[in-house]
C-alpha cells in the first residue's frame, strides 16, 4: 500500500506507474483505493462508478475498471456534505460529522472488495488517501492505516520533495502515528526530485536512520504526468497555446467529469482556457464549454454571481459556439428543477435559456457506457452517462446524438451553434474529436489520444524501473 505524507504527493501517479511496471512483468495486477474523494468519476464495466485515478490505474494494469477498485467514493456536494457511493452505487449523502457513523459499515464493504481483487490477482496495489499522519482522523479510518491494520497490508510511505520539508514530513509521520501503525511501514519513496540525485543521498540515509524504514527510491519529477487525466480539481490545468482555437471553460465549484477536457488539452491546435472565478470569459473564445457539475443549481447560481451568464450571452450574440456537457447542458435550458432536493434545497431556477429544454432532477441515477452516432452526420461515438437529471423540450427534437438503444440525446439550437448532451467522453472518441476540431477550424494533432496515454504510461513505468527498487518493493508486498 502506498500512503502519502500529504495530499497530492503523487500517490495516484506512482500506483499507475507501478501497475504498468508489474503488469509488464507478467503479473496480474489490480489497483485499489479504499476511499476516494472526487467528482471526477469513471463508469465501470459493471455499471457503477469509481474515482478516475483508479480507472487510469486499471488501464495501466490492462484490465477493465471495476467498482471493487474503489469501493467508497465521496462526491462533494457542498463545503460540508458529500454523496457517498459504495461499491459503485449511490448509497446516500452524509455531512462530514455524520460520515464517522458510516465508517464501520463502509469498512466491511472495503474489506470485501479488497478480498475479491486479491482472489483474482497476483498483486493488489493499494493507494491511501490524503495524509497518513492525520492521526485526529485515525479512529474508524478506512482510507489509510485503518485499512492497512484491518487487512495486514504492508505500507510504503511516499513523500514529495518538491513542496519542501520532505525529511520532516517522513520523519514526522513516524513520530506522530501509532507505533503499531508505524510497524506496518516497510519503506519510503521520495517523489518529484529535481536536479542531481546524488545530492540527496545523505537525505535518504538520514530519513532511514531516523525512521528505521528502508529507502526504496528517489523519483525524479516526471513532467509528462501533466498529460494524464487529472483526478482532483486542484490538479486540473488548462493548456493555453498561442494561436490555438480557444475553448473557454468556466471552473465551477462542483465541476464534475472534467476528464472531458483531457483530450482537448492534448490537441496542439486547441487552447483550453480555464476561466477562474473573478475573471471574465475571454471574448476571443471560439467555444464556451460548460462542463459537468455535481450540483447544477448551486453551480448555476455561482456562474451568475461571476457574471459569466452575461459573458456567455455576449459570446452567443457574437455568433460563438456553446457546448454544455451534462450539468452544463442542464444549465443551458430554460429551467432546472430539483423537486426532491437531491442536489441541494428543493426548488426550480431559471437556466441560461440558450436551449429550449427543461431539466428535472430525479432520484434515479443513470450510470452507463454509451455508444451511438452523432446527428445528422451519423459519426459513431463511444462515451458514458452519469447523471440524475432528465431533459426535454422543443430543442430536444433536434438531438445531438442517437444512442445505440434508439434513445435520442441532447439538443441543438435552430442555428446549430448551441449544443448540449448528457454523454461524457465524446472528445476521447477520435471521430467525435475530429468533428469538433473541424467545427472550430482547428487541425487535429498527429497522435490518437489513446496512444498518447499509453505512451505516457509506458514512459512512466520506465521511469519507475530506473529510479525505484521495483524488485525490493515487490518482495515487500506480502
Ligand atoms: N455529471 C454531471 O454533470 C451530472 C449533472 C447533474 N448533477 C445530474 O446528476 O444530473
Amino acid at each position: 500500500m502506498i500512503q502519502g505524507t500529504g495530499s497530492d504527493v503523487g500517490k495516484s501517479l506512482i500506483v499507475a506507474g507501478l501497475a504498468r511496471v508489474y503488469t509488464r512483468r507478467g503479473l496480474r495486477v489490480r489497483p485499489f483505493k479504499p476511499q476516494n474523494m472526487s467528482n471526477n468519476a469513471a463508469v465501470t464495466a459493471d455499471g457503477g462508478e469509481i474515482g478516475r485515478a483508479q480507472a487510469l490505474q486499471a488501464r495501466a494494469a490492462g484490465v477493465p475498471p471495476s467498482v471493487h477498485m474503489n469501493p467508497v467514493l465521496l462526491k462533494p456536494q457542498s463545503e460540508t456534505g458529500a454523496q457517498v457511493v459504495v461499491q459503485g452505487r449511490m448509497a446516500g449523502t452524509a455531512r462530514a460529522r455524520e460520515y464517522q457513523a458510516w465508517k464501520p459499515r463502509l469498512l466491511s464493504a472495503v474489506v470485501e472488495s479488497f478480498g475479491r481483487l486479491r482472489a483474482e490477482s497476483d498483486l493488489v496495489l493499494v493507494e491511501g488517501a490524503g495524509s497518513a499522519s492525520e492521526v485526529n482522523l485515525r479512529p474508524g479510518d478506512i482510507a489509510n492505516m485503518g485499512f492497512a491494520r484491518a487487512t495486514g497490508t504492508p505500507v510504503v510511505l511516499l513523500g514529495d520533495i518538491d513542496r519542501g520539508g520532505v525529511i520532516a514530513s517522513l520523519v514526522g509521520t513516524k513520530a506522530v502515528i501509532d507505533p503499531e501503525d508505524a510497524a506496518l511501514v516497510r519503506g519510503f519513496l521520495v517523489n518529484r526530485f529535481r536536479g542531481d540525485p546524488s545530492l540527496f543521498s545523505d537525505g535518504l540515509t538520514l530519513i532511514a536512520a531516523r525512521t528505521g524504514w528502508e529507502p526504496l527510491g528517489l523519483i525524479p519529477h516526471f513532467p509528462d504526468a501533466a498529460r494524464l487525466p487529472a483526478e482532483d480539481v486542484l490538479g486540473l490545468k488548462g493548456a493555453e497555446r498561442p494561436g490555438g482555437k480557444v475553448v473557454a471553460v468556466p471552473v465551477l465549484p462542483r465541476i464534475a467529469n472534467f476528464d472531458d477536457l483531457d483530450p482537448l488539452r492534448a490537441e496542439p491546435g486547441i487552447s483550453v482556457v480555464l476561466v477562474e472565478p473573478g475573471r471574465p470569459i475571454p471574448a476571443e473564445a471560439d467555444l464556451v464549454l460548460l462542463p459537468g457539475s455535481k450540483t447544477t443549481i448551486p453551480d448555476l447560481a455561482f456562474l451568475r454571481a461571476q457574471g459569466w451568464d452575461i459573458d456567455i450571452l455576449a459570446h452567443r450574440r457574437r455568433g460563438g459556439r456553446v457546448l454544455g456537457l451534462c450539468g452544463g447542458y442542464q444549465m443551458l435550458g430554460t429551467t432546472v428543477s430539483d423537486p426532491q432536493g437531491i442536489e441541494g434545497p428543493p426548488g426550480t431556477v431559471a437556466g441560461l435559456g440558450l436551449l429550449d429544454v427543461a431539466t428535472v432532477l430525479t432520484a434515479e441515477k443513470r450510470l452507463a457506457a454509451a455508444r451511438g452516432v452523432s446527428l445528422p452526420d451519423e459519426t459513431p461515438f463511444t462515451g458514458y452517462e452519469m447523471h440524475v437529471g432528465e431533459t426535454e423540450g422543443p430543442d430536444a427534437a433536434r438531438p445531438l446524438l442517437r444512442l445505440a438503444d434508439g434513445r435520442a440525446d441532447g439538443a441543438v439550437s435552430v442555428d446549430g451553434l448551441v449544443c448540449g448532451t448528457y454523454v461524457h467522453g465524446l472528445f476521447s472518441d477520435e471521430g467525435q474529436r475530429a468533428l469538433w476540431l473541424s467545427r472550430l477550424g482547428a487541425a487535429p494533432g498527429p497522435e490518437a489520444y489513446e496512444a498518447v496515454i499509453e505512451g505516457v504510461l509506458d514512459r512512466l513505468a520506465d521511469h519507475l524501473e530506473a529510479h525505484v527498487d521495483c524488485d525490493r518493493l515487490l518482495a515487500l508486498a506480502s
